[in-house]
């Protein structure tokens, strides 16, 4: 269940109430209170910060609760997730200094104009002498946001802002959220072309299927810096990462197991394609529509590729009639769309990623009983696969060995990294995946991605640590 936290300012009448009467009535209501503040103490009236966790669908029951009782006057509620997102969540800063006109005419004119013709001289220079080094730009159109769909680019910022955010604190990368005004699938190539020379690298987000695919394949090809469309390259690393542990706990082989993917759009191609690499003899990509089948003909040039793969299964059939007997589900697709009796008629000892944010494909509570190995792409349980994961640790890598692409070699390296954070010891049915917060993720991911990139020729700079 989606839990919030709220701030409720509220003024007490000593006459007619006590904390002890507030306390209980934001219990009875739902609410969890997790901090008191005093904000003007008196005898006959006072005015109190109450901070409760609550459900989001108990908490207009809580304000309900208040509203109602004699002696208490509601002032304020706040929100804290949107109290976090005043003004944004992310600056920009300077990496120095400029405190006399010797410092400004070093930094900008005159001084700066030799700079620029030495970068004219040899654009490579770029590299030294700009920020283009550790930039990253997370380009959206707005149209496949979280699982909330096409809602816009002024509504995707907070996404992008948060990603810009994890880049910094997580790999020290310098993320710039480009939320861009337009569907067009040329104008938007054209214009993140236009905009790619001072940036190290682009990440792909939330651009709906199947234009992202287009998208990134033009881009691959007509620029020299990395481009990774995180919801299908980030997440299908992460799972693939998640897979070889879980199947580790149940004892089952990749080459052996029946997995169905639902939701083929951009996250559901791209894990078909890595669990394909990865070893899957048995895929049942599933859709809105039911199974994508071997031998079926699709104007979806990634589900005709499907269709077009021997590991892929023939027989037709909604996702409730695949389910039965598989051993993995992977849901990339939206919330709510499964049941408990859904999932037990898997085989025994299922894996079930129900990965559609903000809600899962099942809800957690349901699920949980009837599986061996559960995750989500949630923070508030365990086993969270997200790529968070991963496009920290990749970049960093990418841009520290000024990579040209992010190849499979290299996604394959940088999942087994992920996997290879938790230990054999470790390793049980609550821990299949690290925490974000483990600090060996993103170091490892680097590491991985800087010597599959050396091994694959895409490094164009040996970083000191590998020389
Ligand atoms: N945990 C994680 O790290 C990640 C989670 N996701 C989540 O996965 C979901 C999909 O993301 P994208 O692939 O980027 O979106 P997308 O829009 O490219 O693809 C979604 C696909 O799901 C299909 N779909 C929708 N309802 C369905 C249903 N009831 N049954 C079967 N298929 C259905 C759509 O037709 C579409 O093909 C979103 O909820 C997103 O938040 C995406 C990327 C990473
Ligand atoms: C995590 C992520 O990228 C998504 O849900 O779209
Ligand atoms: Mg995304």
């Amino acid at each position: 269940m989606a839990q919030t936290s709220i701030i409720l300012r509220v003024e007490l009448n000593h006459d007619q109430v006590t904390f002890g009467d507030v306390a209980a009535a934001i219990s009875k209501a739902g609410g969890d209170i997790t901090s008191i503040d005093v904000i003007r103490p008196g005898k006959e009236s006072s005015v109190r910060d109450i901070t409760v966790d609550v459900a989001e669908s108990a908490e207009s029951q809580v304000v309900e609760a208040l509203k109602q009782h004699n002696g208490i006057k509601l002032i304020n509620v706040s929100d804290r997730t949107f109290l976090v997102h005043l003004g944004g969540k992310i600056t920009t800063q300077p990496t120095l200094p400029i405190k006399n006109r010797d410092d400004l005419s070093r930094v900008y004119t005159p001084g700066v104009a030799r700079v620029c013709t030495a970068i004219h001289e040899n654009p490579k220079k770029a590299y030294s002498l700009t920020i283009k080094r550790n930039t990253v730009a997370v380009v959206t159109d707005g149209t496949a946001v979280l699982g909330l769909g096409d809602i816009g680019p002024h509504a995707a910022a907070p996404v992008m802002e948060g990603k810009a955010m994890l880049f910094k604190q997580l790999a020290g990368v310098d993320a710039f959220p480009i939320c861009l005004d337009t569907k067009d699938t040329e104008e938007i190539i054209r214009t993140i072309k236009a905009i790619s020379p001072i940036f190290g690298g682009i990440n792909l987000e939330d651009i709906s299927s199947p234009r992202c695919f287009e998208i990134e394949a033009r881009l691959a090809e007509e620029l020299d810096i990395p481009i990774f469309h995180d919801d299908q390259h980030g997440t299908a690393v992460v799972v693939i990462a998640g897979l070889l542990n879980a199947l580790k706990v149940v004892g089952k082989r990749i080459d052996q197991v029946r997995v169905v993917v639902n939701g083929i759009g951009a996250a559901g191609v791209s894990i078909c394609k890595m669990l394909l690499a990865a070893g899957v003899t048995r895929l049942v990509p599933v859709d809105r529509e039911g199974a994508i089948v071997r031998g079926g003909t699709y104007s979806h040039p990634m589900w005709q590729w499907l269709a077009e793969q021997p590991q892929v299964e023939a027989e037709p059939g909604g996702l409730k009639d695949v389910l039965r007997d598989a051993d993995v589900f992977i849901g990339v697709s939206r919330g709510g769309i499964m049941t408990a009796e859904d999932v037990q008629t898997m085989a025994p000892d299922r894996i079930v990623f129900a990965m559609a944010n903000p809600n899962p494909e099942i809800d957690p509570e349901e699920a949980l009983p009837h599986v061996r190995v559960f995750a989500t792409g949630r923070s508030d349980y365990p086993n969270q696969i997200n790529n968070v994961l991963v496009f920290p640790g990749i970049f960093r890598g990418a841009l520290d060995c000024r990579a040209r692409r992010i190849n499979e070699p290299m996604k394959l390296a940088a999942s087994r990294a992920i996997a290879s954070v938790v230990s054999e010891a470790e390793l049980n049915e609550h821990y299949i995946i690290p925490s974000i917060f483990n600090e060996h993720v993103v170091s490892k991911v680097r590491h991985a991605i800087i010597e599959a990139a050396i091994l694959t020729g895409e490094a164009r700079r040996i970083p000191r640590d590998f020389r």
